[in-house]
């Protein structure tokens, strides 16, 4: 087995840990979400559009290039590979990136109309790149959805860079990243921690 086939089976190896304890934290309904790694030679492995995460199998991660064009010309990957792709050009340390459709994600971004949640006195936000105390505010973007990705990736743009912990695309879901996959689920678990806190108060007039 060539080096760069090892390192592509351990990608999938993430990919379906990573769906199953997505699908498992009720994150990924139905088909929702998509999750890709990074390879060392730039390629990405990323799910194939239309799977159910908690269910994937070795054959739905494939490889697209950093266009987000597949390698194999018959394969369709997540209709949202652009956003995937987007986030390793825009953070070079990027490794791994998590889409999901949590409820409170969901539910949140909708009811929330400034174009941002903000995060502040959470001890669990010290998760996220740079945070270092609860006393800090984190703020999480909220985007429109759209079904044209390039669209809603031109939106995203000029937010790079002020993201610590994601964003979230209204009645969507939300796009965390890591530069690897444990890193990307440990945020994307915080995240969703923290939405769960937010909307359990919100629910309480708090
Ligand atoms: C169940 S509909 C969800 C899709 O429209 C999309 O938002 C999604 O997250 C999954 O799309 P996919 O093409 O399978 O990666
Ligand atoms: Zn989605």
């Amino acid at each position: 087995m060539s080096e760069t086939m090892t390192e592509f089976a351990r990608a999938v190896q993430d990919i379906l840990a990573a769906g199953q304890r997505m699908d498992a934290r009720g994150w990924v309904p139905a088909t929702a979400g998509n999750i890709s790694r990074r390879l060392s030679d730039g390629r990405i492995a990323i799910t194939r559009s239309g799977c159910h995460k908690g269910f994937l199998q070795g054959a739905d991660v494939i490889t697209v290039d950093e266009a987000g064009k597949p390698h194999n010309a018959g394969d369709k990957p997540s209709a949202e590979t652009l956003l995937h792709c987007q986030i390793y050009q825009q953070d070079p340390t990027a490794g791994a990136v998590l889409h999901g459709h949590s409820v409170a994600a969901t539910v949140l971004s909708m009811t929330e109309k400034s174009p941002a949640l903000h995060l502040a006195d959470y001890e669990v936000q010290k998760v996220f790149e740079g945070q270092s105390t609860h006393e800090a505010s984190v703020p999480v973007p909220l985007f429109d959805n759209d079904q044209d990705i390039a669209r809603l990736a031109r939106e995203v743009e000029p937010s790079f860079g002020s993201m610590p912990a994601g964003y979230i695309i209204r009645g969507h879901g939300v796009y965390v990243w890591g530069k690897d996959m444990p890193t990307a689920l440990a945020r994307l678990e915080g995240l969703e921690f923290l939405l769960a806190c937010m909307l359990e108060r919100r629910k309480l007039g708090l």
